[in-house]
């Protein structure tokens, strides 16, 4: 069945036909991310959701989303969407880096002259007939300080256009190299220091615990007498009350906003000021950078409902569609081996240890680690996968550790679990043949060869002669079939270990003959 996207907000429709074009089934309903009730009532029905940032990705929506696999973001700020609450249900979330970061500084720079010349002012006066030549005194930006608080993508893109309008860029981020700053002409300063010193303040950040307020009223009580502000990343960075009173006070001179703390904004603090520029979240409005992010998304999101390949993810490292079909086979036997160990233990884990070894190694193990983790636990948690994983481990208070390494033994590469409770340390360690069929090869160091099948017998028993002649005829005069027998010692007469494909569930009546016969120590049931 072909996979299903909705997309409910105003995505240019480059992204319905990629979409069609990819064999994705696209419903197209772009007002729908104002409705929250409609959007929960029919969420379900789908694998996809591609959205900018109208729609709310809350909880209760992800509650309702039993088909959910990834939320597509057509541009960048991700603080719409829940993503705490989207990877513990396993939900890719990704967006679009790079699409609209030039259309966005565009619109900071044409904000910031639209403040220095209160050209929206003048605009209005103008057309009202009024002709008033000596009221809009402007100021030159020439040689003007331009303090930059977050220089990332576009933080980067307007420093370098204020470094071309000769202005002198300042620039507070505390991520910022100081290679990167010297690249792009900019000076490093601290918080305090750009506020002190900056003629015009631009936010670049996105909204985060640590971002939220950069703005108080605090900051903006340090700014230079007379600063003018822009926001074109987030509402939530600035204290808009604090603001307008620095406005009213005259120690702002004048406010330019494109995003608001509460959106759509029909009343705002700031509405009103005489020396207020607003524009209604349009920061990524043109044509070029709504064409870019709509092909990205859905492009991105495409390649992940129908190949597993992940890019631009914010909850799981990328998977490049080269490198997706050849870590396939090894997600399957992490996963696998994870279910082994899971179905075998009935203690609280403490500790799950992986190691990678030879060519498996240079693959995203994190990804696999994650498999391995989802496998692990699915016993206890059936809606648990590769992207909830870690998460869930986490909350359980499990450690995981990952190692790589180089090939040692006789596999080209080799994937060992070992799990650890208060009382043992199971391992289990597996490979991929060349047919690409995952296979265990060992148990506890006991070496072994079976394939995993949907249903098994996992027996542990005393290396003695007669185990599989009486375990053969009690198993046939149930009934079941032997499909394959594997077997395995760590030593003549010492503990041996059998996996056994049978055809149809194992009855528990004759596991219990089983768990009886002489010499067994343990039989488990396990299903793949
Ligand atoms: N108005 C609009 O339509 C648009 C708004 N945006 C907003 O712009 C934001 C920035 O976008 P990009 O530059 O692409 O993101 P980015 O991730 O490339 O850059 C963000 C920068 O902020 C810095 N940063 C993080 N925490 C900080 C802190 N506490 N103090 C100072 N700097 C800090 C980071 O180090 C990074 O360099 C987005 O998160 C989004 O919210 C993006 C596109 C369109
Ligand atoms: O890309 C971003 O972060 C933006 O804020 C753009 O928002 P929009 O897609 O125009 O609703």
């Amino acid at each position: 069945m072909a996979p299903r996207v909705l997309i409910s907000d105003k995505l240019s429709a480059a992204a319905v036909q990629i979409f069609k074009d990819r064999g994705v089934e696209v419903d197209f309903q772009p007002d729908l991310g104002k409705d929250k009730e409609k959007l929960a009532e029919i969420i379900g029905n789908y694998d996809g959701l591609a959205i900018r940032s109208a729609t709310k990705v809350t909880p209760k929506i992800l509650e309702k989303a039993t088909r959910l696999k990834v939320i597509g973001r057509a541009g960048i700020g991700v603080d719409n969407v829940d993503i705490p609450a989207a990877t513990a249900k396993g939900v890719i979330v990704m967006n679009t880096p790079f699409g609209n970061s030039i259309t966005t500084a565009e619109h900071a720079i044409a904000m910031m002259f639209a403040l220095a010349r209160q050209i929206p002012q003048a605009d209005a006066s103008t057309q009202a007939g009024k002709w008033e030549k000596n009221r809009f005194m402007g100021v030159e930006l020439t040689a003007k300080t331009l303090g930059i608080i977050g220089c990332g993508n576009i933080g980067s893109i307007v420093a370098e256009r204020g470094v071309g309008l000769k202005m002198k860029v300042i620039a507070y981020d505390p991520f910022l190299s100081a290679e990167r700053a010297l690249d792009l002409g900019v000076e490093k300063v601290e918080l305090d220091d750009l506020l002190a010193r900056a003629d015009v303040i631009t936010l670049h950040t996105p909204l985060t615990e640590k971002t939220k307020n950069v703005l108080s009223a605090e900051n903006i009580a340090k700014a230079k007498k007379g600063v003018r502000i822009i926001n074109c990343a987030r509402g939530g960075l600035v204290d808009e009350v604090a603001l307008r009173a620095a406005l009213d006070s005259g120690h702002v001179a004048g406010a330019a906003f494109d995003v608001f703390s509460e959106e759509p904004a029909e009343a705002n603090p700031l509405f009103g000021h005489p020396n207020v520029v607003c524009t209604p979240h349009l920061g990524a409005a043109t044509s070029e950078a709504q064409e870019n992010v709509a092909l990205q998304v859905a492009e991105q999101m495409s390649d992940y409902l129908l190949s597993g390949a992940i890019s631009n993810a914010v909850n799981f490292p990328s998977i490049t569609a080269e490198e997706a079909p050849k870590l396939k086979p090894f997600v399957e036997l992490a996963e696998k081996l994870g279910s082994f160990a899971g179905q075998l233990t009935e203690t609280d884990i403490k500790t799950v240890r992986i190691t990678y070894e030879g060519a498996v190694a240079d693959l995203k193990v994190k990804a696999l680690t994650s498999a391995a983790v989802a496998g692990l636990l699915r016993p206890a948690l059936a809606d648990i996968n590769v992207v909830s994983a870690p998460s869930v481990a986490k909350e359980r208070g499990i450690v995981v550790e990952e190692t790589t390494r180089a090939a040692t033994g006789d596999f080209d590469s080799l994937i060992t679990l070992t799990v650890v409770t208060d009382t043992y340390e199971r391992s289990v360690s597996g490979t991929v043949f060349a047919d690409g069929h995952p296979r265990i090869v060992s148990i506890k160091g006991i070496k072994v060869d079976a394939e995993f099948a949907p249903s098994m017998l996992y027996v542990t028993n005393e290396d003695k002669p007669g185990f599989i002649g009486r375990f053969a005829s009690l198993l046939g005069d149930a009934g079941i079939n032997i499909a394959t027998f594997a077997l395995g010692r760590d030593r003549q007469g010492g503990d041996a270990i059998a996996l056994i494909e049978v055809d149809g569930a194992m009855p528990a009546e004759v596991l219990t003959e089983v768990q009886s016969l002489p010499h067994v120590k343990q039989a488990r049931p396990l299903r793949f």
